[in-house]
């Protein structure tokens, strides 16, 4: 892992007028970004939210899951309050990257589960490394988190890397026929709290 800083600029959104943080890690050429709102580096706990990449979920408007949806929903929740800061890893398919994805969601139109799938494909249940967030706290001068999620792993990630969570904040949303399979393996098998 070798992440750097490369570069900051306005980003404006529906919800309002974001600061977008960029990061390489040159190790595997992944460009990561940070939207920051408001004063976060006053070192009061920041609202945050850590979203791994869904191309298909948070751009192409698929049911299969809920990543689109909470993406809209952290946002909105850091918009109201004014001040908070959301990471987008590209992690794609907890890890495995699109085209693995894609060949798992064929074994799961086929009856496995998301975790058979990416076991039969040869992947852990969830490859995501959560290293990186280090050098992304400390650039942005963050110490504290109310963290909005539902992956246990995530809070870990953060008090792993010595950034305290003080809160965790469900993130429920976006539930549908066509993702209540994928919603109770993450709470059956992945240990998601709902
Ligand atoms: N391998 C694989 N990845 C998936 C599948 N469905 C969604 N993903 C990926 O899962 C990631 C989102 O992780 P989730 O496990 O849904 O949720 P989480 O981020 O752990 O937890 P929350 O913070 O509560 O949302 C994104 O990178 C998606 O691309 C799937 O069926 N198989
Ligand atoms: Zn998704």
């Amino acid at each position: 892992m070798a992440v750097s800083f490369i570069e900051s600029s306005k980003l404006p959104t529906p919800w309002g007028v974001f600061d977008i943080h960029g990061f390489e890690d040159t190790e595997n050429s992944k460009e990561h970004v940070v939207l920051t709102l408001g004063d976060i580096g006053d070192s009061e706990p920041v609202l945050a939210r850590v979203h791994s990449e869904c191309l298909t979920g948070d751009a192409l408007f698929s049911m299969r899951c809920d990543c689109g949806s909470q993406l809209r929903a952290a946002l909105e929740a850091i918009a109201t309050e004014g001040r908070g800061a959301l990471f987008y890893l590209r992690q794609e398919g907890r890890g495995i990257g699109l085209m693995n994805k894609i060949r798992a969601y064929k074994l799961q139109d086929a009856g496995a589960d998301t975790v058979e799938a990416n076991e039969q494909l040869g992947f852990g249940a969830d490859m995501r490394d959560y290293s990186l967030l280090t050098v992304m706290c400390e650039h942005l001068k963050i110490n504290k988190v109310r963290l909005m999620t539902n992956n246990p792993r995530k809070v870990k990630a953060f008090t792993d890397q010595g950034v305290d969570v003080v809160e965790r904040l469900p993130l429920q949303t976006g539930q549908n026929p066509h993702n209540a399979k994928y919603l109770a393996t993450k709470s059956g098998k992945l240990g998601h709290l709902f």
